[in-house]
């Protein structure tokens, strides 16, 4: 053992002599990347934060019940941007259409990923997840032919089929006002939206909203937009809750969800779409050259079901009930149906927005008052970003108070705060294109921006201003005795905000145009 000491002692003594040496190139090389690194970086401002922020959980239960709403009353104390702790991950919010632009349009490269979260890694399928998933390698892949499916040719070849799906709407909404004191129109728009979403993806429908596959697809769209919201998803921001939610809580009930349920039934459709022998999107991807494996195919199915279906529900909801509160716009849009109905002999399809010019600017008002999704979809931003005078840090969740932003004095001069179609009388590009031109040019805000922009745009905007003109077209809506609809609080569903419940009548008009 001596000798062993022995024969390491000089390597000991070097050591003792190195030591101090090591030390001082360390502390010289600190110094020098220090006072290299503060002249890279710009000085940078502090982003201001809520005061109402806990240790370790931050601002997480002080959000409230609606947090995009807590959000808006944050940005108007603070400014336009705002650091918000969501436990362990920071988040930063913007309520300025300039600084959006600039961070995830211009900054677009840096600010385009999506931050993890347990339900977004549960779509996994195989190595996969889903499109908004991190963890999908295949994101960039299966988002461009979900955007060539649904690109405004293709759903030029179902404007029927909507128009067909447009028409049972409105017939139920005016049989149930005929039978009961008046309609919570919510549900017939999801069964709406969801058979013209089947038709097109997979060339089927449901038969009623009491068919029970039907019910149990809305509960799981509805789950999964409840757990892409922030309240279902502790664990991710606070991951001491981990163990305690992957046996008991919400982990679970994912799992079930994604494992048991969802995945099952989109594998059926997809198998049935492909044995249908008329056109629909299944067949559109699997014989394009779009290269996708089967676990792509559900990825992109799943994808489009749940992002396009509850987004177009709501917005009509909210739509309505601005019609409610504004009869003189519901009288206006109508004469419009029926001047183009005397004209043509058939009710207008998007593609004769031109001469709708009040009705569409309807459609994008309501859009513009009332957000859908009322702080985007997060991004991740995975390389620094100077914005301004603010640093933006590599692994920032960035999201966008868009009620604010679409309510931003100097991108709707003509009062923000009132419901005024009219403003966009001289905008009437297509929104698909209003999002594709410079930021001045942009309508609303509400389809998100850049590298992420909402796919569905064109898709939406058919929909939604086939499902406006029926019901125009064939009803008027009215308050019941019961009063109108309250449109100054909501519901958080999680991703998206509905009216709090309400019920109006969908009254037949006796001088339709439409028999
Ligand atoms: C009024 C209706 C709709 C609204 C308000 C809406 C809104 C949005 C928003 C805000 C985003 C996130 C954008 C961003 O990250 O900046 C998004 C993403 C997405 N939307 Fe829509 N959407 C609507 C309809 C649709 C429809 C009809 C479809 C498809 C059929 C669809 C498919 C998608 C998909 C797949 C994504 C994820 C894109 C990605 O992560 O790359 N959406 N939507």
């Amino acid at each position: 053992m001596e000798a062993y000491y022995k024969a390491l002692l000089p390597y000991k003594l070097e050591k003792e002599k190195a030591l101090p040496a090591i030390a001082v190139t360390l502390a010289v090389l600190y110094v020098t990347s220090k006072l290299i690194s503060s002249s890279n970086k710009k000085p940078s401002k502090e982003i201001p934060m809520h005061k109402s922020a806990y240790p370790y959980i931050g601002h997480l239960l002080s959000l409230g019940k609606i947090p995009s709403k807590t959000m808006e009353e944050w940005h108007n104390e603070l400014g336009p941007i705002m650091k918000i702790k969501m436990g362990a991950q920071t988040w930063i919010s913007i309520d300025s259409p300039r600084l959006a632009h600039q961070l995830l349009v211009i900054n677009g490269s840096k600010t385009s990923s999506r931050p993890e979260s347990y339900f977004s890694h549960t779509y996994s399928i195989g190595e996969k997840g889903m499109i908004f998933s991190p963890a999908n390698k295949n994101w960039k892949k299966i988002r461009s032919a979900v955007s060539s499916a649904i690109s405004p040719s293709q759903i030029n070849i179902y404007l029927p089929s909507i128009e067909n799906q447009a028409k049972k709407l409105v017939d139920r909404l005016i049989e149930t006002t005929k039978k009961e004191s008046g309609v919570h129109p919510y549900t017939d728009l999801q069964f709406f939206s969801v058979n013209t979403i089947f038709a097109i993806a997979f060339g089927r429908k449901f038969e009623s909203i009491n068919d029970p596959d039907f019910k149990d697809l809305k509960d799981q769209i509805e789950e999964s937009m409840a757990y892409s919201g922030i309240e279902y998803d502790l664990a991710t921001y606070l991951p001491i809750f981990s163990i305690y939610d992957f046996f008991t809580g919400v982990q679970a009930k994912i799992r079930r969800l994604v494992e048991e349920r969802r995945n099952p039934s989109f594998q059926k459709f997809i198998k049935e779409g492909l044995q249908r022998t008329d056109h629909n999107l299944v067949k559109y991807l699997e014989e394009g050259d779009f290269d996708l494996s089967q676990d792509d195919l559900t990825v992109a199915f799943n994808d489009i079901v749940g992002a396009g279906t509850d987004t177009i529900a709501v917005t009509l909801t909210w739509n309505i009930t601005m019609m409610v509160h504004h009869p003189q716009v519901q009288l206006k849009a109508q004469e419009e149906i029926d001047r183009f109905i005397k004209s043509n002999d058939r009710l207008p399809t998007i593609n004769d927005k031109e001469e709708l010019p009040y009705c569409f600017s309807v459609i994008k008002e309501s859009m513009r008052y009332k957000s859908t999704v009322p702080y985007g979809l997060p991004h991740l931003v995975d390389k620094d970003v100077q914005l301004g005078e603010y640093l933006i840090e590599k692994g920032t969740v960035v999201v966008t108070s868009m009620n604010n932003l679409q309510r931003n004095p100097e991108f709707y001069p003509d009062m923000p705060e009132s419901f005024v179609p009219e403003r966009y009388m001289n905008n009437l590009k297509s929104m698909q294109a209003a999002v594709n031109g410079k930021l001045e040019e942009r309508d609303h805000f509400a389809f998100g921006w850049g590298r992420r922009i909402c796919p569905g745009i064109s898709l939406a905007e058919a929909e939604i201003f086939a499902g406006f003109v029926s019901i125009l077209s064939r009803c008027s809506i009215v308050p019941t005795d019961k009063g109108m609809p309250d449109i100054n609080g909501a519901i958080n569903c999680g991703l998206t905000v509905l009216p709090l419940p309400f019920k109006v009548k969908f009254v037949e008009r006796s001088n339709s145009l439409i028999k």
